[in-house]
């Protein structure tokens, strides 16, 4: 059997490196089996009750043979006196198996219930948990990888931990306890019996210990393996427009192909001779070689006249259940090494970094922003790097610059998508970080590159921010973002469900998106501006939407029209994660970056002037 994978080896919390435990499976096991550990600790009581139920249910499998050689002893004594069988002893002993073979099944029933709830509370309890920690997450955290692990930790892997939770505890006690309480009631009918019952034995573990070495290694590659063929079918599957268009399809399938073959590789090296040993060492412990062993041997004894038949004919039957427990045994620790991942992929949502939450939560005075020094990194990416920009309240600021040189980074800060590592970013003079969720995005609404919408109705999503809103509210935010009239086209209006059916333009969805912000009323408004101009018949609807929006508020824009920076209050330009010019478009219009936008869009007005005329 292979080296069986204790849940009470560790008693700590991993703290897995991801890139140490997947390169290393041996590292990757211990990982899994300490991860086990740790997420059963709330029904480690239970568990326990139940293995102990389990146990006493496996030590009454004593009995139909403890009533056989009873039985064989009463029919024995009325063949020699040449009497009658004692009917009174024949019915105590048949009532005593019936008692039993009772309590067996309610013990078994009890724990089987025991473990059952605990699988229940459990499941519970783990997805309350991961629904907290991404509840305190920072919303930078929230990438598509991210919520993958999320999304395999909810559904797949929560699910693999409370199989294991709701029946390996009772199966493998029932399998350890039951062939010692046999083993050691055949030892006790004659001691040569019950060492003919395990006589095989040896020579099976030695054969099994040898084709499972390392079983719990290899899982755990396995496993890691597995992830690898998945992760490449995603990207694949994922990026299949992009490969389409460009003709790759071949070269990223190549890619899934090449995982899928590894594995396959790995799969056939390491269970073909796996199946092998496994068969070969089967066979010597098959009924009929254990019933020759024992009927062979034990009949030499009864002739001898050191045991009667019926302790032959128990020893034997002992002798057939043995290899079964053996079985479930080496069935339930393999399910423990594979659960043992899961576990740990469920650990690691579980260890998600939390944004702190104030002690003391402050409301803002006020609606301007000021980033003091600030300074923020995605791990050795410095992203913004010690910015200082005031925006009054009531202004635009336009933030512009390079792809990459940290405008996302910067405005997202404000809606604390994550705390910045250095500096503060204040609203109304109180440190975002020192507010309170609710606070901070009652005043802090977003419109962002991607549109975020739910699998929800549209009245649902854009009363997002604001559950109480009347249908009414929920129209007026729609008709300024200019979106009603399309809603009312749908033959469910605002009821419409939006999943993968509704066909909705970027254009629409960007305008849902809108009337979403409007609703909230915020005062400040972080607006990426990036795909509100990607559907060009709907361009000046969203312009005109925009408008509602920006009216009145702070607004932080990230523009990338120079249109749109023209009007703005002040441009900030960003190069490299560094604020490196701040103005009005005439202060400003020497910045090189900025020169080189306008220079560009009016090369780009020239031409579609050209166009026209021509
Ligand atoms: N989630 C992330 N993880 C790691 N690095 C990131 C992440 N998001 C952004 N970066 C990196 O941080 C830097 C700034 O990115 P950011 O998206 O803020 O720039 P940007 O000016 O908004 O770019 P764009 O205009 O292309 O959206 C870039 O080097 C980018 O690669």
């Amino acid at each position: 059997m292979s080296t069986a994978p204790s849940l009470s080896d560790t008693t700590t919390a991993p703290s897995p490196d991801a890139v140490t435990l997947e390169s290393d499976p041996r590292a990757k096991d211990r990982a899994g089996r300490a991860a086990m550990t740790e997420l059963m600790r709330p029904v480690a009581g239970m568990l326990r009750l139940g293995r102990l139920l389990s146990g006493a249910s496996a030590v009454l499998a004593i009995a139909p043979y403890v009533a056989l050689v009873r039985l064989g002893e009463i029919l024995l004594r009325a063949w020699s006196s040449g009497s009658a069988p004692d009917a009174g002893q024949v019915t105590l002993t048949v009532n005593v198996l019936i008692g039993t073979f009772c309590a067996r099944l309610t013990l078994y029933f009890l724990a089987l219930a025991i473990t059952h709830f605990a699988d229940a509370k459990l499941g519970a309890h783990i997805r309350g948990r991961i629904v907290d920690a991404i509840g305190r997450a920072p919303l930078a955290w929230f990438t598509s990888t991210n919520s993958g692990r999320i999304r395999k930790a909810i559904q797949d892997d929560t699910h693999t931990v409370h199989t294991l939770v709701a029946h390996a505890p009772v199966e493998t006690t029932s399998a350890v306890v039951m062939p010692l309480a046999l083993l050691a009631y055949a030892l006790v009918i004659d001691w040569r019996l019950g060492l003919l019952t395990i006589a095989a034995f040896p020579l099976y573990a030695a054969l099994q210990a040898w084709s499972m070495r390392d079983m719990n290694i290899k899982t755990a590659e396995m496993d890691t393996r597995l992830a690898r063929v998945s992760a490449t079918m995603v990207e694949f599957v994922s990026g299949i427009t992009v490969v389409k268009a460009f003709g790759r399809v071949g070269h990223a399938h190549d890619n899934y192909a090449k995982a899928a073959r590894e594995f396959s590789d790995f799969y056939l090296a390491w269970t073909v001779p796996l199946l092998k040993g496994s068969a070969l060492s089967s066979s010597i412990v098959a009924p009929p070689v254990l019933l020759l062993i024992n009927l062979g041997f034990g009949s030499l004894m009864a002739g001898a006249g050191w045991v009667s038949a019926a302790d032959v004919i128990a020893c034997a039957l002992i002798a057939l259940v043995l290899p079964a427990s053996i079985e479930v045994i080496g069935h339930s620790q393999w399910s423990y090494q594979l659960a043992g991942a899961s576990a740990l992929r469920i650990l690691q949502v579980l260890e998600t970094p939390s944004l702190p939450t104030p002690p003391h939560p402050a409301e803002p005075q006020g609606n301007d922003i000021r980033f003091d020094h600030v300074s923020f990194s995605y791990g050795e990416t410095l992203a913004v790097d010690d910015v200082s920009l005031d925006l009054p309240a009531g202004t635009t600021t336009a933030l512009i610059g390079p792809s990459g040189s940290g405008k996302s980074t910067l405005a997202t800060l404000v809606a604390r998508f994550a705390d910045p590592d250095r500096g503060t970013v204040t609203i109304g003079g109180v440190e975002v970080r020192k507010m309170t969720t609710e606070v901070l995005y009652r005043h802090v609404a977003f419109v962002l590159q991607d549109p975020q919408l739910l699998r929800m109705s549209i009245r649902d999503n854009i009363a997002l921010a604001k559950p109480l809103a009347t249908l009414d509210e929920v129209r007026e935010a729609a008709r300024a973002a200019m979106i009603d009239d399309f809603v009312l086209t749908l033959p469910n209006g605002y009821d419409t469900v939006l999943d993968d059916d509704t066909d909705l333009s970027g254009g629409q969805a960007q305008r849902i998106a809108i009337a979403r912000a409007l609703i909230v009323d915020a005062p400040i408004l972080v607006l990426d501006e990036a795909t509100a101009f990607t559907d060009p018949e709907s361009e000046s609807e969203i312009q005109r939407a925009l408008n509602q929006l920006v009216a009145g508020r702070t607004v932080l824009v990230i523009a990338h029209r120079p249109a749109s920076v023209k009007g703005a209050d002040q441009i900030a330009v960003m190069e490299r994660g560094r604020l490196v010019a701040v103005g009005r478009h005439d202060e400003i219009a020497d910045q090189p970056y900025y020169a080189g936008l306008l220079r560009a869009s009016a090369t780009d007005g020239d031409r579609s002037a050209a166009t026209k005329e021509n």
